[in-house]
């Protein structure tokens, strides 16, 4: 049995972090994606008694025989893909144990996280199977576009579409989709993995790779959005390295010690987001013309974006890219966790007429 699954990156055009914390936040799709095509011998005999994960981009192979992982994870013999299932710190444990003799490269060790999720969600969906999961992706690792949950999301439609929890209909380009019930069951799993990667993720990120479009996402809850009139970003790469886990971690230590000015931000947020997505909807007849509502997008997009200056995730390499953009006269924010990673800038419609 093989099935190649992909799973989209995302931006987030507003609440980032906040939404950790319960604020609204609106988030959209990419044409990014992380691809992975799993393998699993329908024949016992035929295998090599391994579970085989192979980072292509990266020249990386990692390998267990299934023998050990049983030894290790005696306890998912009997899996329950309808179910998904939250990593014990127990599980985990184990987990990093196997991790660990892959001597991963002291430069990739970030990619650890990673490895772990894919265990996981791959022993509990599948229990002791041997396979062989090839993964690439177009988006780049740790920088704000949602890598970690569209490899989540990638894995977790690869690992239920070769059960029989979902059924596939034909979808569209040469792809088959998930019925709406079965991207919930994608979405709970990818979520499982994203908790491994992210400690403690709000969820935006694996919804929005699993459903696609733009979203507005609050406490657990999504809404779909449709978007009115056009919105192009322009997005880049700061390339400075961070960790998701490390910048969230970071947001609620800081809320920890000034709890009050901090829900202060936080409500400040879930305004900002509820007005973009009220603009980006509001109908063609609006009696706001395309520029003025691209002018208020701006201006929530720098309250945004001194509101991460305020929770600390913001970076000298991030303000380069806003006062760079700024002396065009162009709006920026950052996207995903910050610390580094990548800017957005909402490109308006004038200029590209401009250009
Ligand atoms: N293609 C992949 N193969 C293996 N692991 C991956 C892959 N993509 C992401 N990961 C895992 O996710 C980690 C990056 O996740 P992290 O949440 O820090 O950044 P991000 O998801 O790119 O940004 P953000 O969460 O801000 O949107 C990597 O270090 C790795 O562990
Ligand atoms: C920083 C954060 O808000 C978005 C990361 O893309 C974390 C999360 O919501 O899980
Ligand atoms: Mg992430």
């Amino acid at each position: 049995m093989e099935v190649t699954a992909r799973a989209p990156g995302k931006i987030i055009l507003a609440g980032e972090h906040a939404v950790v914390h319960g604020s609204a936040a609106v988030a959209a799709s990419i044409d990014l994606y992380t691809t992975i095509t799993l393998r699993i011998p329908s024949d016992s005999d035929a295998s090599d008694g391994l579970l085989k994960i192979k980072l292509e981009d990266m020249g990386l192979e990692f390998s267990w025989p299934v023998e050990k992982i049983k030894d290790v994870l005696p306890d998912l013999g009997n899996p329950l893909s309808s179910q998904p299932q939250s990593c014990s710190h127990e599980s985990l444990k184990s987990i990093a144990s196997l991790v660990e003799e892959q001597n991963i490269p002291e430069a990739k060790i970030e990619l650890a996280s990673g490895l772990y999720a894919f265990l996981w969600m791959y022993t509990s969906i599948h229990g002791y199977k041997p396979a062989t999961a090839i993964v690439t992706s177009t988006l780049p690792l740790g920088s704000g576009l949602g890598s970690s949950a569209s490899f989540c999301v990638s894995v977790s439609a690869a690992l239920l579409a070769l059960t029989s929890a979902v059924s596939l209909d034909l979808g569209h380009k040469g792809w088959l989709s998930f019925r709406e019930d079965n991207l919930e069951l994608v979405n709970k799993w990818a979520y499982e993995g994203e908790k491994i990667i992210h400690g403690k993720p709000s969820g935006i990120d694996n919804t929005v790779s699993t459903f696609g479009n733009m979203i507005m996402f609050k406490s657990g809850n999504l809404t779909r959005m449709k978007s009115s009139m056009p919105l192009r970003m322009l997005i880049t790469n700061t390339k400075v390295g961070r960790n998701t886990k490390a910048l969230v971690a970071g947001v609620s230590e800081r809320t920890l010690r000034h709890p009050e000015a901090m829900n202060a931000v936080f409500i400040a947020v879930d305004y900002i987001s509820k007005e973009l997505s009220s603009i980006i909807q509001s109908p063609a007849a609006d009696p706001l013309s395309l520029t003025e509502k691209e002018e208020k997008l701006e201006e929530l997009m720098e309250m945004n974006q001194g509101l991460l200056q305020c929770m600390g995730v913001s970076h000298a390499s991030i303000e380069t890219v806003l006062r760079t953009t700024l002396k065009h006269k162009l709006s920026s924010k950052l996207t995903g966790a910050g610390g580094g990673g990548c800017v957005l800038t909402l490109l308006p419609t004038c200029i590209l007429l401009f250009l």
